[in-house]
């Protein structure tokens, strides 16, 4: 059985004078959300196009599920539901009007999957509002709904939390964690603001100017972000015992040349310091460090961050 649900080797496009996807190589395990991230024009939109069959590559192959001819691919793409560029919603009709119309379009057998969808993202009492009446995060749950009809095994989702409320975010989040472990559908999620997959994302890949400079695990990037005491003494063998015994913990790392790294007790410094002087031991450095995620992000692309 092939592990990845998607995997693009060399991937490019390339538009008149520049290359919107430079020689990607992307790969989503089964059952992970990958959290895809970049600024405004990075390449995000071009690859999911793509991946989705709206356009075609210059370069490179795409691999779903295992399969890479265009003959297959076509047929694969049916086991994948999406959200590109907004909600494919028609804002006259009801949310049970729009499931139905979806419904009858694709050819799914079956009017119940309407009502089960529905509930699933608690649009089930939406009666006769009319989706243009809905909210922006009302949309989104539909637009969802939609995606969903015909029971896909792969999500692809363009910027979905784009412009919603921290309400809506958190909705958004919790009904796709939940058809994660619950359906065991893999998911691709992109956005602009690494923050909102954070809490979701089990692995990411961040693209800039159509590179993808890294794909990381969630643990790989808490690990990048952790943050800490950073401490030189004289003697980090003694400072560890002072560390364990006085300070309670054992959170803490012994790296090269005498430095430690104490993940607990950051908002005490001066506690900290003044334990470990009052110990006889030299301090020789002493400050918090580590990033957090957008600082992270901006360094990873090479940015400044602003604010
Ligand atoms: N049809 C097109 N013709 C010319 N250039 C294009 C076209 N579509 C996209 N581009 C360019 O390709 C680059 C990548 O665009 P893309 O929309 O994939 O970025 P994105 O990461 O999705 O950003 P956004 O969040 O703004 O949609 C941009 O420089 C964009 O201007």
């Amino acid at each position: 059985m092939n592990e990845h649900v998607l995997q693009t080797n060399g991937l490019t496009k390339k538009f008149k004078h520049s290359f919107a996807l430079d020689k990607v190589d992307m790969s989503i395990r089964k059952g992970s959300i990958y959290g895809f991230i970049g600024q405004n024009g990075a390449g995000k939109s071009t690859l999911i196009r793509i991946v989705t069959g709206l356009a075609f590559p210059s370069g490179g192959t795409v691999e779903l599920f295992g399969q890479s001819s265009q003959r297959e691919l076509v047929a694969t793409r049916k086991r994948i539901g999406s959200i590109i560029e907004g909600p494919a919603l028609f804002p006259n009709m009801t949310a049970v009007d729009n499931l139905e119309a979806h419904r009858l379009m694709r050819g799914i057998p079956g009017k119940d999957c309407v009502a089960r969808t529905l509930r699933f993202v608690g649009l089930q009492d939406t009666g006769k509002k009319t989706a243009k009446n809905f909210s922006l995060g009302m949309k989104q749950r539909l637009g969802l709904a939609i995606a969903l009809l015909g029971d896909p095994e792969f999500l692809i989702l363009d910027e979905p939390t784009n412009g919603l409320d921290p309400m809506g975010v958190v909705e958004m989040r919790e009904l796709l964690k939940k058809l994660n472990r619950e359906r065991g559908i893999t998911i691709l999620i992109s956005s602009h603001i690494l923050s909102e997959l954070h809490l979701l994302a089990t692995h990411y890949g961040i693209i800039h100017h159509g590179q993808l400079l890294e794909q990381l695990t969630t643990k790989e990037l808490n690990d990048k972000c952790q943050q800490y005491l950073h401490i030189k003494v004289n003697d980090p063998g003694r400072a560890a015992t002072v560390i364990e015994n006085k300070l309670g913990t054992t959170e803490y790392e012994v790296v090269s040349s005498g430095i430690m790294k104490l993940y607990k007790h950051l908002d005490q410094p001066g506690k900290v310091s003044t334990l470990l002087a009052s110990e006889g031991l030299v301090i020789e450095e002493f400050m918090p460090m580590g990033e957090d995620l957008e600082s992270f992000f901006t360094k990873r692309i090479g940015g400044v961050r602003h604010g």
